[in-house]
């Protein structure tokens, strides 16, 4: 058995199926109809010398969309793979409200996961969900609703042998919802889907986690998930880098460019209000890039430090750059 169920005694009770989601989902459940989050607490995980996942601790709330980031490598797929009972973790848990997948009353109808999808290349669409609808508790008619809503209808009685790899994505999303489950775990969904196919899972993803459901997706492309999650969790080499409301890391990214002639007296005035600066070239004699979401307060402040202001405009940081810069500059 693995050790990340050992105290159920103290576990968080699961809420009933089918039960009514929390009223507020801004908030950590505390009704005992509330999805329990998903808790990662001092997660390490080696193989042999490598330390693929290292006292990784982080919740995941229900009600919104939580992007677990990092780039290849960073183990991501690890952490998930020990949460959903596919791996031994070294120490620590990971679990769902303090049960771990195994421990689970019917795992496959509480938790929804796409790993890597594998599928029988001779069966149809509809063939594998029938087959797996026998373990997960689904009829006939959840299966047709299922095809219809991943928009694989059309291509339901096709082997999907002959499937691309988004058609592939999205029937494997399907098989994840077999079981109408209240945790939604999906490694890297974004691959191999089209434009259309990413706005469509966005918006799929955004309505399963109004819900009440709990929704964990990992990506190594923030800009992909972006717009679809509420919540960030980043990790580099197997440890936690930040757990932040994506809108806070939206935030850091506004900044202006500001262009003085006596940059040394606007930095002073900069450290005083506690802004972040940094000085950068160019050819008409450099600039400061000053994070800040108040553009007219920075302006004041240097104005009346009796400087001329020669530029202040708004500037996006790349978010991919964000992103970069929070992992110290791994690739
Ligand atoms: N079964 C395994 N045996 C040995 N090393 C492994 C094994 N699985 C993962 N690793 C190593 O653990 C580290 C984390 O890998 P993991 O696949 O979890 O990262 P990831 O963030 O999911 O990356 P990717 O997006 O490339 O899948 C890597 O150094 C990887 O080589």
């Amino acid at each position: 058995m693995n050790a990340v169920d050992e105290s159920q005694a103290e576990a968080t009770p699961v809420r009933p199926r089918h039960a009514a989601p929390a009223a507020d989902s801004e908030q950590a459940p505390t009704d005992a109809t509330a999805v329990p989050p998903i808790v990662v607490d001092g997660l390490t995980k080696d193989f042999g010398r490598v330390r693929a996942v290292d006292a990784l601790s982080f919740t995941v709330a229900p009600g919104r969309v939580t992007g677990f980031l990092g780039p290849n490598g960073a183990g991501k797929s690890t952490t998930l793979r020990v949460l959903l009972g596919l791996a031994e973790p070294t120490s620590g848990r990971a679990t769902f409200g303090g049960v771990g997948y195994r421990d689970l009353p019917m795992p496959q109808q509480r938790v929804g996961a796409v790993l890597e999808p594998a599928f029988h290349p001779g069966r149809t669409g509809r063939d594998h969900l029938a087959v797996q609808a026998a373990t997960a508790g689904a009829t006939p008619r959840r299966i047709n609703e299922l095809l219809a809503l991943v928009g694989l209808a059309d291509a339901a009685d096709r082997r999907v042998g002959g499937y691309s790899l988004g058609m592939r994505q999205r029937l494997a999303l399907a098989t994840a919802l077999l079981g109408e489950p209240d945790y939604l775990i999906l490694d890297e969904p974004g691959n191999g889907l089209d434009p259309e196919g990413i706005h469509w899972l966005r918006g799929f993803l955004q309505s399963y986690a109004a819900r009440g459901n709990v929704v964990l997706m990992s990506s190594h492309i923030l800009n992909e998930v972006e717009a679809t999650v509420d919540d960030v969790v980043v990790i580099g080499n197997g440890r936690l880098l930040r757990q932040s409301p994506m809108q806070d890391l939206a935030a850091e990214r506004r900044s202006i460019r500001l262009r003085v002639q006596d940059q040394r007296t606007a930095t002073a005035v900069l450290d005083r209000m506690r802004l972040s600066w940094q000085q950068v070239d160019d050819r008409q004699g450099g600039f400061l890039q000053v994070q800040t979401t108040d553009p007219g307060a920075v302006g004041a402040a240097i104005f009346e430090a009796g400087l001329p202001v020669l530029e202040l405009a708004p500037q996006e940081v790349d978010l991919e750059s964000e992103f970069f810069a929070l992992l110290g500059g791994q690739p």
